[in-house]
């Protein structure tokens, strides 16, 4: 009996609780208007949005894209927002999990207030190789992952290699009291720009996450020592001296440019069997 009654109670909790599916709904228009206008939207645009909710966003975006394809977990949400939708011509409600979606085949953006909880998730789906489509994105984020994504240096592998194939900026910061409920920290407008000619080419992304991996195991080692034993003294002389890293830079400050040149670098003139496996 008494398990049951625990059982019930967690059962409760989750669906029941606000905020299992990171329901802040954003009520503040200018805010929204400031979300869309993060990135230049045409009639020609496919705009994914991520968690629609009650389709505060949704609308706006119609106004300015071709397609708006609004994906929705909630029920309840999917329910009202077919009927609030019903006709209109560019909106698209598809009920589901955005983690077991596919995702468009054909160039799309992305803008959405997405649910937290599934931040990692969801940057996963869009910036890895399941995104081959994905142009650009205004997306919100909790300040503090805004800030990761965002600062110069970072010591994630998989980060950089990211932002070789995208640029991530901080458009700006909302007070979380612009959101309904509201969550329990600020959040950003974070931009995402593919980039016009990708650092590394994107079939090499994993085998730069390893290079970046094995520097970045110690990342206040020297850069000339870090590379000791993937380049020889010679090579470790042109190869610092092209990508402009200085000998006792740190590995943590070294720009996603300079990763780039050392990376490059080492796939042209280092035999593949000193290549950091990943
Ligand atoms: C932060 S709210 C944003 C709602 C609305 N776009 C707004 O800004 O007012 C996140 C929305 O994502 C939905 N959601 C949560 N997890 C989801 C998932 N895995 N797939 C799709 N939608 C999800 C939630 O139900 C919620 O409506």
């Amino acid at each position: 009996m008494r398990k049951q009654n625990k059982k019930h109670r967690t059962v409760r909790k989750h669906k029941s609780g606000p905020n299992f599916t990171g329901q802040h709904l954003l009520h503040h228009p200018q805010t929204i208007r400031e979300l869309i206008n993060t990135i230049q939207i045409q009639r020609s645009d496919t705009v994914l949005e991520i968690g629609a909710g009650k389709g505060g966003l949704t609308f706006p975006i119609a106004e300015k894209a071709g397609r708006v394809l609004a994906v929705e977990i909630d029920e309840d949400f999917v329910k009202a927002l077919r009927i609030k939708a019903d006709g209109h011509p560019r909106i698209k409600i598809l009920h589901g999990d955005i983690r077991e979606m596919r995702l468009p085949s054909s160039p799309f953006c992305v803008i959405a207030n997405i649910p937290f909880s599934i931040t990692t998730a969801i940057l996963e789906k869009l910036l890895g190789a399941e995104g081959k489509a994905f142009q650009k994105g205004a997306l919100i984020l909790e300040k503090g992952a805004a800030r990761r994504f965002t600062q110069r240096d970072t010591l994630e592998p998989r980060l950089l290699m990211w932002r070789t194939q995208f640029q991530f900026e901080i458009e700006n910061f909302i007070p979380r009291t612009h959101f309904a409920p509201p969550p329990r920290v600020d959040a950003a407008i974070v931009r995402i720009m593919r980039r016009e000619r990708p650092l590394v080419p994107a079939k090499e992304g994993r085998r730069f996450a390893a290079f970046a991996a094995y520097m970045l195991r110690e990342p206040r080692l020297m850069a000339a020592h870090a590379l000791r034993g993937i380049f020889t003294p010679a090579q470790l002389k042109v190869t610092l001296n092209q990508a402009g890293v200085g000998r006792e830079q740190a590995v943590a400050s070294i720009s996603v440019e300079q990763w780039a040149v050392l990376f490059l670098t080492m796939l042209r003139h280092v035999a593949p069997y000193r290549w950091p496996k990943g």
